[in-house]
């Protein structure tokens, strides 16, 4: 397991929004006594800001999953380097009704999901694509499910990603299932030097297909392709596969960048369109987007 490195944020479950974080973002010490603070913050505010959507929204984090499958039994890291690198600490404002007025409430983020067996490279294809740096040291694989926001510029239009970097391991499975149905876009990796990763793709379909929305955008992606001479998987069996199951196909490498940000800018574009296509307009084509956009190296050139 000890491979190399891009835990920039490893772990947590979303439930690691609490009180305590609200306090710590108050002035210190308090111009009040704090029983007067918890007199105004009345119980059921406290509440009503972590038991509903909007809540959590407001505390910058996504949404809780909506029922069935919870996060309960997952481990708990607590808030960790990552959700505070995301810049959600002190996003949750207290209210201020006199002096502020309303800020506009922003486009809703697409939700992205990574997938596929663990180490094939999901969290450092996040890495590379927000932070555009390939991490390399101790592997450490990812626990439960995590997540970090970007926005991207499609046709001129903002649009917020929210980008869930999900555990491969098979013991974390039913965490991240109850996240499948919130993800507007999949992006299932597997290792191009790794034939079972590449063989387990069927199962992550089947499971894709049990749990995620029916009309989710997802893609396949041959990672690793910076290693074509420990190559275990030839790139039209990675084309065929994706033809098979009628989904867009690319190699990547989160080492290199090779078509990373065509990945997730592809799935923006698509869900894009889709909000805003006019009935009867032609619809966008993931597909012949991405064979005329992806790069080509001399490892993974394919019609
Ligand atoms: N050469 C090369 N190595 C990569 C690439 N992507 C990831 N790796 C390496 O593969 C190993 C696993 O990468 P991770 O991103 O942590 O894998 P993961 O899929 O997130 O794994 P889990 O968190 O267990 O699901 C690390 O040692 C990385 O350095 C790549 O594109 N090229």
């Amino acid at each position: 397991m000890q491979r190399g490195t891009c835990q920039v944020l490893r772990t947590t479950t979303p439930g690691s929004g609490d009180i305590s974080d609200l306090l710590q973002d108050l002035p210190s010490p308090l111009p009040f006594p704090p029983s007067l603070f918890f007199f105004a913050l009345s119980p059921s505010l406290v509440a009503a800001s972590f038991s509903s959507p909007l809540g959590w929204q407001l505390a910058g984090l996504p949404n809780p999953p909506r029922s069935g499958a919870s996060s309960r039994g997952a481990p708990r890291a607590g808030r960790t380097k990552g959700a505070l690198q995301g810049g959600h600490r002190g996003a949750l404002a207290l209210p201020s009704p006199c002096c502020r007025p309303p800020t506009p409430v922003p486009a809703p983020a697409l939700q992205v999901m990574l997938l596929g067996d663990s180490g094939v490279g999901k969290s450092c294809f996040l890495s590379r694509f927000k932070d555009g740096a390939f991490l390399s040291g101790t592997f450490i694989a990812t626990v439960g499910i995590d997540f970090r926001n970007k926005v991207v510029a499609v046709d001129g239009v903002k649009v917020k990603l929210q980008i869930w970097d999900t555990a491969g391991q098979e013991r974390f499975r039913s965490v991240t299932h109850a996240y499948y149905r919130d993800a507007q876009a999949l992006l299932l990796l597997y290792d191009i030097t790794s034939k079972i990763s590449f063989d387990n793709i069927r199962a992550w379909l089947s499971e894709i297909h049990e749990y995620a929305q029916k009309d989710v955008v997802i893609m396949l992606l041959g990672n690793k392709a910076d290693m074509s001479g420990e190559r275990a998987v030839r790139t039209e069996d990675g084309a065929s596969l994706a033809r098979e199951y009628g989904v867009p196909f690319m190699e990547t490498s989160a080492k290199t960048g090779l078509n990373v940000e065509l990945a997730f800018l592809a799935v923006a574009k698509e869900l894009k369109q889709r909000a805003v296509q006019a009935p009867g307009e032609p619809r966008f084509q993931i597909h012949d987007y991405v064979a005329s956009q992806r790069s080509k190296s001399s490892c993974c050139a394919f019609a």
